[in-house]
């Protein structure tokens, strides 16, 4: 492990200096856009607008045979937009795969600058990191970049959820972690065949009763154990946790069910995949406006932040008051970007 003075030392001479703390985003979703197709490149400058982040995906969902393709559409669309507050990121191909090195070497030199992420998939431990950390620096100082590109990981194999811990201490550039279920599912050896979401079968019958009446099943939550594990691993690094992708377009309630379960866990923000799940995105990762109201009133009530009062019948103390500090920093974050929210919190 390195010392603490190294772990903040740039990587190559010339390479910016690591961040200590995470830039202050609002990223409730991050839209994947396949920048091969140029009718979807065309959205982009509506969905700039629309979403807190744009990611040009290049892994999996495109074609072998338009990896290139994907690539120099990643770098067009970032040259000819300009993205303001909205952040954008891309999902380059796995470390063992034919196409990384080219990703890398062509979008950090080409348009590393506008660059705020790079999503990494199927990391394993540390050692994917670490490599790629070193990789970047020596690309941003070639580049010239002044503003270091930031890492985030997709946790979807088993050995990376084993070795989650370590993946999100691993470098100053870990921005943050998606669950990746559709591999998870697959490196686990999961029987099913979904991009996220439950399953049917994945449940807790009732009890019988010596009537023998027709028993309950009570459909339980799948991913549970991984996003508690990832929540744990980022929150105590300072970094953010994300659920990732919901493959049915057609469900919009159990995404919005998905999506809900990962907030109240602590994570920050999902994938949309389809500009019908950026709503989704939006409404569950903002807070809810009654709950916002009642955080403003545990504050209020307890400016310091210290004591034990009464409000409504339930009893609020430091730990409280922390919880209301959440949301209410997040209020703040969705009114400077978002003018509807604004409006519904202010009317609260
Ligand atoms: C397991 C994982 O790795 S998940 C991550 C990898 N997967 C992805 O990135 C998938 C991203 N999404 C997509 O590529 C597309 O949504 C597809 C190919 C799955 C479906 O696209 P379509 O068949 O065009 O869907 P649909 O007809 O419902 O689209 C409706 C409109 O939304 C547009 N649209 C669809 N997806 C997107 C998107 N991701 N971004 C912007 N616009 C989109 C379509 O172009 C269409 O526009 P139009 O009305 O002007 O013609
Ligand atoms: O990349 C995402 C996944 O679910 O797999
Ligand atoms: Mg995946």
């Amino acid at each position: 492990m390195k010392t603490p003075r190294a772990f903040y030392q740039p990587l190559a001479i010339g390479a910016p200096a690591p961040l200590r703390d995470l830039p202050v985003q609002l990223e409730r979703m991050i839209h994947f856009v396949p920048p091969h197709v140029e009718k979807m490149r065309a959205k982009v400058p509506d969905l700039i607008s629309r979403v807190d982040v744009v990611l040009g995906n290049l892994e999996d969902a495109i074609p072998a045979d338009q990896k290139t393709a994907a690539r120099r559409g990643f770098i067009e669309m970032a040259r000819e937009n300009d993205f303001g507050s909205t952040g954008l990121w891309t999902r380059i191909n796995c470390l063992n795969s034919p196409w990384v090195l080219d990703d890398l070497m062509e979008i950090v030199t080409e348009v590393g600058d506008k660059l705020d992420v790079i999503m990494l998939p199927k990391v394993e431990g540390a050692w994917d990191i670490h490599y790629l950390d070193q990789l970047l620096a020596q690309l941003e100082a070639r580049a010239g970049i002044s503003r270091p590109i930031m890492i985030h990981a997709i946790l979807e194999t088993a050995e990376g959820v084993k070795n989650v811990e370590s993946i999100a201490t691993a470098s100053p550039r870990m921005h943050g972690m998606s669950l990746g279920p559709a591999d998870l599912a697959a490196s686990r050896g999961m029987k099913t065949t979904r991009v996220g979401g439950g399953h049917p079968d994945y449940m807790v019958l009732a009890d019988g009763t010596a009537e023998g009446a027709p028993r309950a099943g009570f459909q339980q939550d799948l991913w549970h154990y991984t996003v508690a594990k990832m929540v744990d691993a980022c929150m105590a690094a300072g970094i953010k946790a994300f659920y990732g992708p919901f493959g049915d377009f057609s469900d919009a309630a159990a995404c919005e069910a998905q999506f809900r379960n990962a907030f109240l866990m602590g994570c920050v923000g999902a994938w949309s995949l389809h500009p019908s799940q950026i709503d989704i995105a939006k409404k569950v990762f903002s807070p809810e406006p009654g709950e916002v109201a009642f955080a403003r009133k545990i504050i209020k009530a307890m400016p310091d932040g210290t004591g034990a009062v009464m409000i409504d019948g339930k009893m609020q103390d430091d730990a409280t008051w922390k919880q209301a500090k959440v949301i209410d920093d997040l209020a703040r974050l969705v009114t400077e970007k978002d003018p509807d929210f604004a409006r519904v919190y202010a009317a609260e």
